[in-house]
Protein backbone atom coordinates (compact mmCIF):
# COMPACT_ATOMS: atom_id res chain seq x y z
CA UNK A 1 0.00 0.00 0.00
CA UNK A 2 1.67 3.53 -1.03
CA UNK A 3 0.26 6.46 0.54
CA UNK A 4 -0.26 9.96 -1.29
CA UNK A 5 -2.43 12.88 -1.80
CA UNK A 6 -3.71 13.39 -5.05
CA UNK A 7 -3.03 17.33 -4.62
CA UNK A 8 0.78 17.47 -2.93
CA UNK A 9 4.06 16.68 -4.89
CA UNK A 10 6.71 17.46 -2.73
CA UNK A 11 8.75 19.66 -2.94
CA UNK A 12 5.73 22.09 -3.34
CA UNK A 13 6.58 25.46 -0.95
CA UNK A 14 3.52 26.86 -1.28
CA UNK A 15 1.29 23.88 -0.70
CA UNK A 16 3.49 23.03 2.27
CA UNK A 17 3.16 26.62 3.96
CA UNK A 18 -0.37 26.73 3.21
CA UNK A 19 -1.30 23.02 4.87
CA UNK A 20 1.04 23.92 8.16
CA UNK A 21 -0.59 27.32 8.19
CA UNK A 22 -3.84 25.34 8.56
CA UNK A 23 -3.73 22.41 10.57
CA UNK A 24 -1.01 23.84 12.87
CA UNK A 25 -0.69 27.34 11.96
CA UNK A 26 -1.63 30.28 15.18
CA UNK A 27 -4.02 32.01 13.34
CA UNK A 28 -7.08 30.01 14.85
CA UNK A 29 -5.83 31.15 18.27
CA UNK A 30 -6.91 34.99 17.71
CA UNK A 31 -10.60 33.38 16.49
CA UNK A 32 -10.58 30.15 19.06
CA UNK A 33 -14.03 29.89 21.20
CA UNK A 34 -15.52 32.95 18.77
CA UNK A 35 -13.50 35.44 20.59
CA UNK A 36 -15.52 38.40 21.29
CA UNK A 37 -13.54 41.82 20.80
CA UNK A 38 -15.28 45.64 21.01
CA UNK A 39 -19.25 43.98 21.41
CA UNK A 40 -18.86 41.98 18.02
CA UNK A 41 -15.93 38.96 17.54
CA UNK A 42 -13.15 38.95 15.77
CA UNK A 43 -14.38 36.23 13.52
CA UNK A 44 -16.81 38.68 12.38
CA UNK A 45 -14.19 41.40 11.47
CA UNK A 46 -12.48 39.06 9.83
CA UNK A 47 -15.03 37.73 7.94
CA UNK A 48 -16.43 41.44 6.25
CA UNK A 49 -12.75 42.23 5.69
CA UNK A 50 -12.20 39.84 3.63
CA UNK A 51 -16.25 40.30 1.79
CA UNK A 52 -14.85 44.08 1.53
CA UNK A 53 -11.62 43.15 -0.70
CA UNK A 54 -12.71 40.73 -2.43
CA UNK A 55 -15.95 43.47 -3.69
CA UNK A 56 -13.57 45.18 -5.80
CA UNK A 57 -13.97 42.46 -8.65
CA UNK A 58 -15.24 42.58 -12.11
CA UNK A 59 -16.49 40.03 -13.77
CA UNK A 60 -16.46 42.00 -17.17
CA UNK A 61 -12.62 42.61 -17.08
CA UNK A 62 -11.31 40.43 -14.93
CA UNK A 63 -10.00 42.83 -12.35
CA UNK A 64 -10.06 42.98 -9.00
CA UNK A 65 -11.08 40.37 -6.08
CA UNK A 66 -9.37 38.85 -2.53
CA UNK A 67 -5.94 40.75 -3.16
CA UNK A 68 -5.55 42.77 -0.38
CA UNK A 69 -6.10 45.97 -1.99
CA UNK A 70 -7.93 46.70 1.03
CA UNK A 71 -4.70 47.42 2.08
CA UNK A 72 -5.07 50.59 0.12
CA UNK A 73 -9.17 51.48 1.29
CA UNK A 74 -9.11 51.92 4.80
CA UNK A 75 -9.79 55.56 4.44
CA UNK A 76 -13.10 54.95 2.56
CA UNK A 77 -16.20 56.07 4.23
CA UNK A 78 -17.95 52.29 4.05
CA UNK A 79 -14.92 51.32 5.88
CA UNK A 80 -15.21 51.44 9.37
CA UNK A 81 -12.79 48.55 9.61
CA UNK A 82 -12.74 48.36 13.46
CA UNK A 83 -9.26 46.97 14.37
CA UNK A 84 -8.13 46.12 11.20
CA UNK A 85 -4.87 47.94 11.70
CA UNK A 86 -3.94 45.25 14.10
CA UNK A 87 -5.29 42.72 12.21
CA UNK A 88 -3.00 43.20 9.17
CA UNK A 89 -0.55 43.40 11.37
CA UNK A 90 -1.05 40.01 13.23
CA UNK A 91 -1.42 38.80 9.24
CA UNK A 92 1.70 40.11 8.53
CA UNK A 93 3.58 37.71 10.88
CA UNK A 94 2.57 35.04 8.58
CA UNK A 95 3.75 36.17 5.18
CA UNK A 96 6.67 34.78 3.17
CA UNK A 97 8.01 35.58 -0.17
CA UNK A 98 4.96 33.19 -2.04
CA UNK A 99 2.04 33.66 0.34
CA UNK A 100 1.17 36.96 1.21
CA UNK A 101 -1.29 39.37 2.74
CA UNK A 102 -3.87 38.00 0.61
CA UNK A 103 -3.87 34.45 1.03
CA UNK A 104 -3.53 35.45 4.88
CA UNK A 105 -6.92 37.68 4.70
CA UNK A 106 -8.69 34.67 2.77
CA UNK A 107 -6.94 32.22 5.81
CA UNK A 108 -8.65 34.31 7.94
CA UNK A 109 -11.91 33.26 6.64
CA UNK A 110 -11.53 30.04 6.88
CA UNK A 111 -10.74 30.17 11.02
CA UNK A 112 -13.00 32.69 11.79
CA UNK A 113 -16.29 30.46 10.64
CA UNK A 114 -14.37 27.41 12.17
CA UNK A 115 -13.92 29.77 15.51
CA UNK A 116 -17.29 30.24 15.88
CA UNK A 117 -18.44 27.03 15.22
CA UNK A 118 -19.31 26.98 11.10
CA UNK A 119 -18.19 24.58 8.68
CA UNK A 120 -15.10 24.38 7.08
CA UNK A 121 -14.11 26.18 3.82
CA UNK A 122 -11.67 24.32 1.72
CA UNK A 123 -8.88 26.75 1.10
CA UNK A 124 -6.54 27.28 -1.89
CA UNK A 125 -3.93 29.44 -1.68
CA UNK A 126 -1.94 31.78 -4.68
CA UNK A 127 -3.27 35.01 -4.11
CA UNK A 128 -1.11 37.88 -5.85
CA UNK A 129 -1.28 41.19 -3.69
CA UNK A 130 -2.54 44.13 -5.30
CA UNK A 131 -0.25 47.48 -4.67
CA UNK A 132 -3.02 50.02 -5.01
CA UNK A 133 -6.52 50.77 -4.31
CA UNK A 134 -9.07 48.90 -5.95
CA UNK A 135 -12.84 50.76 -7.30
CA UNK A 136 -14.98 51.54 -4.57
CA UNK A 137 -17.40 48.85 -5.22
CA UNK A 138 -19.17 47.49 -0.89
CA UNK A 139 -22.45 47.92 -1.52
CA UNK A 140 -24.34 50.29 1.14
CA UNK A 141 -27.02 49.67 3.18
CA UNK A 142 -29.17 52.54 1.53
CA UNK A 143 -28.60 51.67 -1.95
CA UNK A 144 -31.77 50.21 -3.91
CA UNK A 145 -31.89 46.17 -4.56
CA UNK A 146 -31.08 46.73 -8.15
CA UNK A 147 -28.24 48.49 -7.38
CA UNK A 148 -27.12 45.22 -5.08
CA UNK A 149 -28.01 42.84 -7.76
CA UNK A 150 -25.54 44.81 -10.01
CA UNK A 151 -22.88 45.32 -7.48
CA UNK A 152 -23.30 41.62 -6.85
CA UNK A 153 -23.44 40.23 -10.95
CA UNK A 154 -19.94 42.61 -11.32
CA UNK A 155 -18.41 40.42 -8.16
CA UNK A 156 -19.82 37.41 -9.99
CA UNK A 157 -23.04 36.48 -7.45
CA UNK A 158 -26.32 35.92 -9.05
CA UNK A 159 -29.53 37.36 -6.97
CA UNK A 160 -29.71 33.83 -5.44
CA UNK A 161 -26.06 33.55 -4.22
CA UNK A 162 -26.29 37.46 -2.91
CA UNK A 163 -29.21 36.40 -0.70
CA UNK A 164 -27.53 33.57 0.96
CA UNK A 165 -23.72 35.53 0.73
CA UNK A 166 -25.22 38.05 2.53
CA UNK A 167 -27.66 35.77 5.12
CA UNK A 168 -24.33 33.88 5.54
CA UNK A 169 -22.09 36.51 6.14
CA UNK A 170 -24.82 38.34 8.64
CA UNK A 171 -24.95 34.97 10.64
CA UNK A 172 -22.55 37.00 12.58
CA UNK A 173 -21.52 40.37 13.87
CA UNK A 174 -23.68 43.31 13.76
CA UNK A 175 -23.99 46.96 12.81
CA UNK A 176 -21.46 49.22 14.98
CA UNK A 177 -23.63 52.45 16.36
CA UNK A 178 -20.84 55.02 16.29
CA UNK A 179 -20.12 53.85 12.48
CA UNK A 180 -23.76 54.10 11.39
CA UNK A 181 -25.71 56.13 13.99
CA UNK A 182 -28.74 56.70 11.62
CA UNK A 183 -29.25 52.94 11.58
CA UNK A 184 -28.54 51.79 15.24
CA UNK A 185 -30.45 54.81 16.18
CA UNK A 186 -30.02 54.40 20.29
CA UNK A 187 -26.51 55.52 21.82
CA UNK A 188 -26.64 53.33 24.29
CA UNK A 189 -25.75 49.98 22.03
CA UNK A 190 -22.20 49.60 20.89
CA UNK A 191 -23.19 46.59 18.51
CA UNK A 192 -26.86 45.37 16.91
CA UNK A 193 -26.15 41.80 16.36
CA UNK A 194 -27.96 40.96 13.40
CA UNK A 195 -29.12 37.11 15.12
CA UNK A 196 -29.49 36.53 18.65
CA UNK A 197 -26.56 34.24 18.73
CA UNK A 198 -22.80 34.96 18.20
CA UNK A 199 -22.10 31.14 16.51
CA UNK A 200 -22.10 30.89 12.76
CA UNK A 201 -25.80 29.03 12.28
CA UNK A 202 -28.87 29.50 10.36
CA UNK A 203 -30.44 31.41 13.44
CA UNK A 204 -30.21 34.46 10.84
CA UNK A 205 -32.65 32.84 8.46
CA UNK A 206 -35.07 31.27 11.52
CA UNK A 207 -35.24 34.47 13.11
CA UNK A 208 -36.02 36.44 9.80
CA UNK A 209 -38.70 33.69 8.69
CA UNK A 210 -40.38 33.45 12.36
CA UNK A 211 -40.51 37.79 12.23
CA UNK A 212 -38.18 37.71 15.25
CA UNK A 213 -35.37 39.12 13.53
CA UNK A 214 -33.44 42.30 15.28
CA UNK A 215 -31.78 42.47 12.38
CA UNK A 216 -31.77 46.49 12.19
CA UNK A 217 -30.73 45.89 8.63
CA UNK A 218 -34.07 44.31 8.12
CA UNK A 219 -36.10 45.50 10.56
CA UNK A 220 -34.47 48.95 11.81
CA UNK A 221 -36.40 52.06 12.61
CA UNK A 222 -34.63 53.72 9.10
CA UNK A 223 -36.48 52.04 6.17
CA UNK A 224 -33.31 53.49 3.90
CA UNK A 225 -31.04 51.69 5.29
CA UNK A 226 -33.21 47.85 5.44
CA UNK A 227 -30.53 46.49 2.38
CA UNK A 228 -30.86 42.68 4.35
CA UNK A 229 -35.25 42.86 3.79
CA UNK A 230 -34.86 44.21 0.54
CA UNK A 231 -32.23 41.51 -0.47
CA UNK A 232 -33.90 38.48 1.72
CA UNK A 233 -37.45 38.90 0.19
CA UNK A 234 -36.53 39.79 -3.26
CA UNK A 235 -37.17 36.37 -4.20
CA UNK A 236 -40.18 35.86 -2.23
CA UNK A 237 -38.34 34.06 0.92
CA UNK A 238 -37.45 31.25 -1.33
CA UNK A 239 -33.96 31.21 -0.81
CA UNK A 240 -34.38 31.72 2.85
CA UNK A 241 -36.82 29.08 3.29
CA UNK A 242 -34.38 26.77 1.04
CA UNK A 243 -31.79 28.19 3.89
CA UNK A 244 -33.50 27.39 6.79
CA UNK A 245 -32.53 23.34 6.73
CA UNK A 246 -29.29 23.47 9.00
CA UNK A 247 -27.39 21.14 6.12
CA UNK A 248 -28.39 23.23 3.48
CA UNK A 249 -27.67 26.71 5.03
CA UNK A 250 -24.16 25.04 6.18
CA UNK A 251 -23.21 23.37 2.88
CA UNK A 252 -24.65 26.36 0.73
CA UNK A 253 -22.20 28.89 2.84
CA UNK A 254 -19.20 26.98 2.45
CA UNK A 255 -19.77 26.57 -1.15
CA UNK A 256 -20.28 30.67 -1.50
CA UNK A 257 -17.64 31.48 0.85
CA UNK A 258 -14.80 29.30 -0.77
CA UNK A 259 -16.14 31.17 -4.30
CA UNK A 260 -15.89 34.67 -2.23
CA UNK A 261 -12.41 34.12 -0.75
CA UNK A 262 -11.30 32.37 -4.44
CA UNK A 263 -12.75 35.25 -6.28
CA UNK A 264 -9.20 36.90 -7.47
CA UNK A 265 -8.22 38.76 -10.62
CA UNK A 266 -7.98 36.56 -13.88
CA UNK A 267 -4.37 36.57 -13.93
CA UNK A 268 -3.99 34.69 -10.50
CA UNK A 269 -4.01 31.05 -10.45
CA UNK A 270 -4.58 29.52 -6.99
CA UNK A 271 -3.54 25.49 -5.90
CA UNK A 272 -6.36 22.91 -5.77
CA UNK A 273 -8.03 23.56 -2.86
CA UNK A 274 -6.42 21.83 0.48
CA UNK A 275 -9.09 19.24 2.00
CA UNK A 276 -7.44 16.78 4.34
CA UNK A 277 -3.40 17.76 5.71
CA UNK A 278 -0.77 15.79 3.79
CA UNK A 279 2.19 17.20 6.14
CA UNK A 280 2.15 14.14 7.78
CA UNK A 281 -0.14 10.28 7.71
CA UNK A 282 -3.03 10.52 9.75
CA UNK A 283 -2.78 7.73 12.91
CA UNK A 284 -5.13 5.31 11.98
CA UNK A 285 -6.71 4.49 15.94
CA UNK A 286 -6.87 0.89 14.23
CA UNK A 287 -3.42 0.50 14.56
CA UNK A 288 -2.29 0.88 18.38
CA UNK A 289 1.40 0.95 17.32
CA UNK A 290 3.02 2.42 14.35
CA UNK A 291 6.92 1.91 13.73
CA UNK A 292 7.79 4.49 11.36
CA UNK A 293 11.25 4.23 9.18
CA UNK A 294 13.11 6.55 7.18
CA UNK A 295 15.10 4.88 3.89
CA UNK A 296 17.21 6.46 1.22
CA UNK A 297 19.43 5.92 -1.82
CA UNK A 298 22.76 6.80 -2.87
CA UNK A 299 23.06 9.72 -5.37
CA UNK A 300 26.49 8.67 -7.05
CA UNK A 301 29.72 6.66 -6.70
CA UNK A 302 30.05 3.65 -5.29
CA UNK A 303 26.79 2.51 -3.87
CA UNK A 304 26.76 2.82 -0.33
CA UNK A 305 23.27 2.28 0.66
CA UNK A 306 21.75 -1.32 0.03
CA UNK A 307 19.12 -1.96 -2.74
CA UNK A 308 16.62 -1.30 -0.40
CA UNK A 309 17.87 1.83 0.54
CA UNK A 310 19.62 3.03 3.83
CA UNK A 311 17.29 3.44 6.76
CA UNK A 312 17.23 5.13 10.17
CA UNK A 313 14.63 4.93 12.55
CA UNK A 314 13.37 7.96 14.25
CA UNK A 315 15.13 9.78 17.14
CA UNK A 316 12.14 11.49 18.74
CA UNK A 317 8.25 11.63 18.33
CA UNK A 318 6.04 13.80 19.37
CA UNK A 319 2.14 14.40 19.38
CA UNK A 320 1.19 16.98 16.87
CA UNK A 321 -1.19 19.90 18.36
CA UNK A 322 -3.54 20.93 15.89
CA UNK A 323 -4.95 24.08 14.88
CA UNK A 324 -9.00 24.40 15.81
CA UNK A 325 -9.29 23.34 12.06
CA UNK A 326 -7.38 20.17 12.68
CA UNK A 327 -9.19 19.71 16.52
CA UNK A 328 -12.52 20.44 14.48
CA UNK A 329 -11.50 17.59 11.97
CA UNK A 330 -10.68 15.60 14.77
CA UNK A 331 -6.96 14.82 13.39
CA UNK A 332 -4.79 13.00 16.15
CA UNK A 333 -1.21 12.36 14.50
CA UNK A 334 2.34 12.39 15.71
CA UNK A 335 5.37 13.67 14.19
CA UNK A 336 8.95 11.71 13.90
CA UNK A 337 12.30 13.54 14.18
CA UNK A 338 15.01 11.14 12.32
CA UNK A 339 18.73 11.78 12.30
CA UNK A 340 20.20 10.57 9.13
CA UNK A 341 23.74 10.46 8.76
CA UNK A 342 24.51 10.82 4.93
CA UNK A 343 27.82 9.27 3.24
CA UNK A 344 29.35 12.65 1.24
CA UNK A 345 30.25 11.04 -1.21
CA UNK A 346 27.46 8.90 -2.09
CA UNK A 347 25.08 11.61 -1.30
CA UNK A 348 21.23 11.49 -1.43
CA UNK A 349 19.32 10.96 -4.57
CA UNK A 350 15.76 10.74 -2.39
CA UNK A 351 14.33 9.73 0.97
CA UNK A 352 10.95 7.81 1.82
CA UNK A 353 9.22 6.52 4.91
CA UNK A 354 7.86 2.99 5.76
CA UNK A 355 5.51 2.65 8.25
CA UNK A 356 5.27 -1.36 10.15
CA UNK A 357 2.19 -2.56 11.47
CA UNK A 358 2.20 -5.78 13.26
CA UNK A 359 -0.82 -7.26 11.57
CA UNK A 360 -0.71 -5.79 8.03
CA UNK A 361 1.88 -5.10 5.17
CA UNK A 362 4.06 -2.01 5.75
CA UNK A 363 2.51 1.37 4.19
CA UNK A 364 5.10 3.27 1.76
CA UNK A 365 4.84 7.48 1.77
CA UNK A 366 6.96 7.68 -1.02
CA UNK A 367 5.66 11.08 -2.89
CA UNK A 368 3.03 9.02 -5.16
CA UNK A 369 6.07 6.55 -6.20
CA UNK A 370 8.70 9.08 -7.20
CA UNK A 371 10.20 9.17 -3.31
CA UNK A 372 11.02 12.33 -1.81
CA UNK A 373 13.71 13.84 -4.50
CA UNK A 374 16.66 15.75 -3.58
CA UNK A 375 17.74 17.73 -6.93
CA UNK A 376 21.23 18.74 -6.62
CA UNK A 377 24.00 19.74 -9.27
CA UNK A 378 26.41 16.60 -8.62
CA UNK A 379 29.03 19.13 -7.57
CA UNK A 380 26.90 21.41 -4.92
CA UNK A 381 27.81 24.85 -5.95
CA UNK A 382 26.31 26.67 -3.06
CA UNK A 383 25.14 26.16 0.39
CA UNK A 384 24.13 27.38 3.50
CA UNK A 385 26.46 26.08 6.15
CA UNK A 386 24.53 25.56 9.21
CA UNK A 387 27.38 24.02 11.23
CA UNK A 388 29.63 26.34 10.38
CA UNK A 389 26.96 29.15 11.19
CA UNK A 390 26.38 30.55 14.64
CA UNK A 391 23.95 32.10 16.58
CA UNK A 392 25.72 35.57 18.09
CA UNK A 393 23.46 37.94 20.68
CA UNK A 394 20.10 36.83 22.29
CA UNK A 395 17.76 38.71 23.18
CA UNK A 396 14.32 39.61 21.04
CA UNK A 397 16.37 39.72 17.66
CA UNK A 398 18.88 37.01 17.70
CA UNK A 399 21.24 37.67 15.22
CA UNK A 400 22.99 34.51 13.16
CA UNK A 401 26.74 34.99 11.77
CA UNK A 402 25.84 32.83 8.38
CA UNK A 403 28.19 30.68 6.82
CA UNK A 404 27.73 30.51 3.18
CA UNK A 405 29.49 27.69 1.33
CA UNK A 406 30.69 28.74 -2.47
CA UNK A 407 32.63 26.28 -4.82
CA UNK A 408 35.57 27.98 -6.53
CA UNK A 409 38.23 30.97 -5.40
CA UNK A 410 37.69 33.90 -3.56
CA UNK A 411 38.75 35.81 -6.48
CA UNK A 412 36.24 34.88 -8.87
CA UNK A 413 33.58 35.12 -6.23
CA UNK A 414 31.08 37.96 -5.00
CA UNK A 415 27.23 36.91 -3.30
CA UNK A 416 24.89 38.32 -1.25
CA UNK A 417 22.05 37.49 1.23
CA UNK A 418 18.39 38.48 0.17
CA UNK A 419 15.98 38.73 3.28
CA UNK A 420 12.21 38.53 3.76
CA UNK A 421 11.25 40.28 6.96
CA UNK A 422 7.28 39.64 7.00
CA UNK A 423 6.78 41.87 10.13
CA UNK A 424 6.33 45.53 8.80
CA UNK A 425 7.31 48.21 11.11
CA UNK A 426 4.78 50.88 9.14
CA UNK A 427 2.34 52.78 11.43
CA UNK A 428 -0.37 52.22 9.06
CA UNK A 429 -0.93 49.85 5.58
CA UNK A 430 0.29 49.21 3.48
CA UNK A 431 2.22 46.42 5.41
CA UNK A 432 4.72 45.38 2.85
CA UNK A 433 7.38 43.56 4.07
CA UNK A 434 11.24 44.38 4.35
CA UNK A 435 13.34 43.09 2.12
CA UNK A 436 17.18 43.62 2.29
CA UNK A 437 20.24 43.32 0.69
CA UNK A 438 23.32 41.93 2.80
CA UNK A 439 26.89 41.29 0.53
CA UNK A 440 28.80 38.35 1.89
CA UNK A 441 32.07 38.72 2.91
CA UNK A 442 35.11 36.63 2.92
CA UNK A 443 35.04 34.23 6.47
CA UNK A 444 38.36 35.15 7.39
CA UNK A 445 38.06 32.32 10.19
CA UNK A 446 36.80 29.44 7.98
CA UNK A 447 39.65 28.68 5.42
CA UNK A 448 39.07 27.06 2.30
CA UNK A 449 37.98 23.25 2.44
CA UNK A 450 37.41 20.82 -0.14
CA UNK A 451 37.25 23.21 -3.19
CA UNK A 452 34.61 25.47 -1.19
CA UNK A 453 35.66 29.14 -0.06
CA UNK A 454 33.49 30.15 2.48
CA UNK A 455 31.61 33.42 3.38
CA UNK A 456 29.11 35.07 5.76
CA UNK A 457 26.70 37.39 6.76
CA UNK A 458 25.28 38.82 10.18
CA UNK A 459 21.15 38.24 9.38
CA UNK A 460 18.69 39.04 12.19
CA UNK A 461 15.98 36.43 13.10
CA UNK A 462 12.06 37.77 13.22
CA UNK A 463 9.60 34.79 13.23
CA UNK A 464 10.14 32.85 9.11
CA UNK A 465 11.96 34.92 8.17
CA UNK A 466 13.17 33.81 4.55
CA UNK A 467 16.70 34.31 2.35
CA UNK A 468 17.42 34.39 -1.15
CA UNK A 469 21.59 33.49 -1.39
CA UNK A 470 23.05 34.67 -4.28
CA UNK A 471 26.70 33.88 -5.61
CA UNK A 472 28.64 35.22 -8.86
CA UNK A 473 31.12 32.25 -9.60
CA UNK A 474 33.45 33.65 -12.36
CA UNK A 475 30.27 35.02 -14.36
CA UNK A 476 27.86 31.90 -13.39
CA UNK A 477 25.16 32.53 -11.02
CA UNK A 478 23.77 30.61 -8.47
CA UNK A 479 20.72 31.04 -6.33
CA UNK A 480 19.71 29.23 -3.18
CA UNK A 481 15.90 30.19 -3.12
CA UNK A 482 13.55 30.47 -0.22
CA UNK A 483 15.59 29.27 2.90
CA UNK A 484 13.67 29.10 5.67
CA UNK A 485 15.64 30.35 8.39
CA UNK A 486 13.33 29.21 10.99
CA UNK A 487 13.60 25.77 9.79
CA UNK A 488 17.58 26.20 9.95
CA UNK A 489 18.27 28.11 12.96
CA UNK A 490 17.20 24.56 14.92
CA UNK A 491 20.46 23.47 13.66
CA UNK A 492 22.58 26.45 14.32
CA UNK A 493 24.37 26.56 17.32
CA UNK A 494 24.87 29.56 20.17
CA UNK A 495 28.47 30.81 19.92
C1 LIG B 1 -25.70 44.48 0.07
C2 LIG B 1 -24.70 43.87 0.70
C3 LIG B 1 -24.27 44.26 2.09
C4 LIG B 1 -24.50 45.37 2.82
C5 LIG B 1 -25.30 46.60 2.43
C6 LIG B 1 -23.87 45.19 4.11
C7 LIG B 1 -23.89 46.10 5.14
C8 LIG B 1 -23.31 45.93 6.37
C9 LIG B 1 -23.24 46.92 7.41
C10 LIG B 1 -23.81 48.33 7.33
C11 LIG B 1 -22.60 46.38 8.46
C12 LIG B 1 -22.23 47.04 9.77
C13 LIG B 1 -20.74 47.35 9.76
C14 LIG B 1 -20.21 48.02 10.99
O1 LIG B 1 -20.97 48.43 11.83
O2 LIG B 1 -18.99 48.16 11.11
C15 LIG B 1 -22.25 45.04 8.09
C16 LIG B 1 -21.60 44.16 8.91
C17 LIG B 1 -21.15 42.93 8.50
N1 LIG B 1 -21.20 42.42 7.23
FE1 LIG B 1 -22.27 43.15 5.70
N2 LIG B 1 -23.25 43.97 4.12
C18 LIG B 1 -23.45 43.37 2.91
C19 LIG B 1 -22.96 42.14 2.51
C20 LIG B 1 -22.13 41.35 3.26
C21 LIG B 1 -21.53 40.13 2.78
C22 LIG B 1 -21.71 39.53 1.39
C23 LIG B 1 -20.78 39.65 3.81
C24 LIG B 1 -19.91 38.40 3.85
C25 LIG B 1 -20.13 37.29 3.20
C26 LIG B 1 -20.93 40.54 4.93
C27 LIG B 1 -20.38 40.36 6.17
C28 LIG B 1 -20.57 41.20 7.24
C29 LIG B 1 -20.14 40.90 8.59
C30 LIG B 1 -19.45 39.62 9.06
C31 LIG B 1 -20.49 41.97 9.38
C32 LIG B 1 -20.28 42.14 10.88
C33 LIG B 1 -19.02 42.89 11.16
C34 LIG B 1 -18.77 43.08 12.64
O3 LIG B 1 -19.55 42.65 13.47
O4 LIG B 1 -17.73 43.69 12.97
N3 LIG B 1 -21.76 41.59 4.55
N4 LIG B 1 -22.68 44.78 6.80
Amino acid sequence: QSLSSPTFHWPNPLLSYADQQLYEGPVGIVVANCNPRDDTTVSAQWLRLAYHDMATHNVDDGTGGLDASIMYELDRAQANLVDALEDFNGFAMGITPFFGMADMIALGVVFAVVGCGGPIIPFSAGRVDATVAGPATVPEPQQDLATHIELFRQQGFNETEMIALVACGHTIGGVTQVDFPTIVTDPSVVVDTFDTTPAFDNAIISEYLQNTTQDVLVVGPNITTRSDFRIFSSDGNVTMQNLLSPDTFSETCTALLQRMINTVPSTVNLTDPITEPFGYIINDPLFSYQDVTMLWADQQGDSVCPSAGCSVQPYNTQPVSFSIIGQAMGLAATRDFFNATINATSSISKFWFEINNDDSDPVVVDNGGSGFVIEQDPTLSLFLDVLRSVGVGGGPTVVFRLVVAILGDAASITGSITTFEPFSFAAAPPFLPEINVISLELDESNPPEGGYTFFTANVSLVPSIFLDITANVGGVTYTLENVDLNTASNFIRPV
